[in-house]
């Protein structure tokens, strides 16, 4: 069973000079994530902890960390100790998901993983009773505002079949060029939380825009 549709913007192209009223702009989100990228795993560089202890402290809505970083396991605890209530490194960055998900709990947090797009669901599937959140990217990652990788639409419907399969609870996410024109088909195919950057910040009427991606995703999933 799918959660409820869940719609978590990116705040990657906000305008970061005025992050708390960046925020508020979409305050009827299900949460905010906050892409940390080290110019290493990703060839661009974002922010780390103190933006994303500064989000925390500036919204009520849990925030997830999407970490586009080298050395996962040295890092991503840091996360969960600043205040993020979901704390997702890539399984290509961590050598030790298992116990990396365990000390992300023992913290507080949720436990998620990410995979790019190249990288196939059995690097999981082993894993997944581990985990609270799985992130299939549907970009490359590294950048916002790029197109939605149609290809992925299998890899969520077998992700979501292992999910079920297994029994579990997980939350399945994509990230990468959620729209208005793609959310339908990535609920469709099992997603059920949606992380949309450019989509939302991009529009005049933020509210409105989660709003409507929201009630589209509801409207398509099983
Ligand atoms: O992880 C990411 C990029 O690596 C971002 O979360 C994602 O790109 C969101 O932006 P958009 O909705 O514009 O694609
Ligand atoms: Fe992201």
């Amino acid at each position: 069973m799918s959660h409820p549709a869940s719609i978590t913007p990116s705040i990657l192209n906000c305008d970061v000079a005025h992050l708390a009223t960046e925020l508020e702009r979409i305050a009827n989100a299900d949460g905010v994530h906050v892409d940390v990228m080290d110019n290493h795993f990703v060839p661009n560089l974002s922010w780390g902890l103190p933006v994303a202890e500064a989000v925390v402290r500036s919204t009520r809505l849990p925030v997830d960390a999407h970490l586009m970083i080298e050395a996962a396991d040295r890092w991503a605890p840091a996360y969960a100790e600043a205040g993020c209530q979901v704390v997702t490194p890539h399984v290509e960055a961590t050598q030790a998901p298992v116990r990396l998900a365990r000390e992300l709990h023992r913290l507080g947090a949720q436990a998620g993983l990410a995979l790019r797009p190249a990288t196939p669901l059995e690097a999981v599937e082993s894993v997944l009773g581990e985990l609270d959140l799985l992130l299939v990217m549907t970009v490359e990652p590294g950048f916002g505002g790029q197109q939605f990788i149609e290809a992925m639409l299998p890899k969520i419907k077998r992700a979501r079949n292992l999910i079920s399969e297994q029994n579990l609870s997980v939350r399945l996410q994509v990230d990468g060029g959620v729209s208005r024109q793609t959310i339908e088909r990535a609920a469709e195919a099992g997603a059920d939380t949606f992380v949309a950057g450019s989509a939302v910040y991009r529009a005049d009427d933020a509210l409105a825009e989660v709003q409507a991606l929201r009630e589209l995703a509801s409207a398509h999933q099983h």
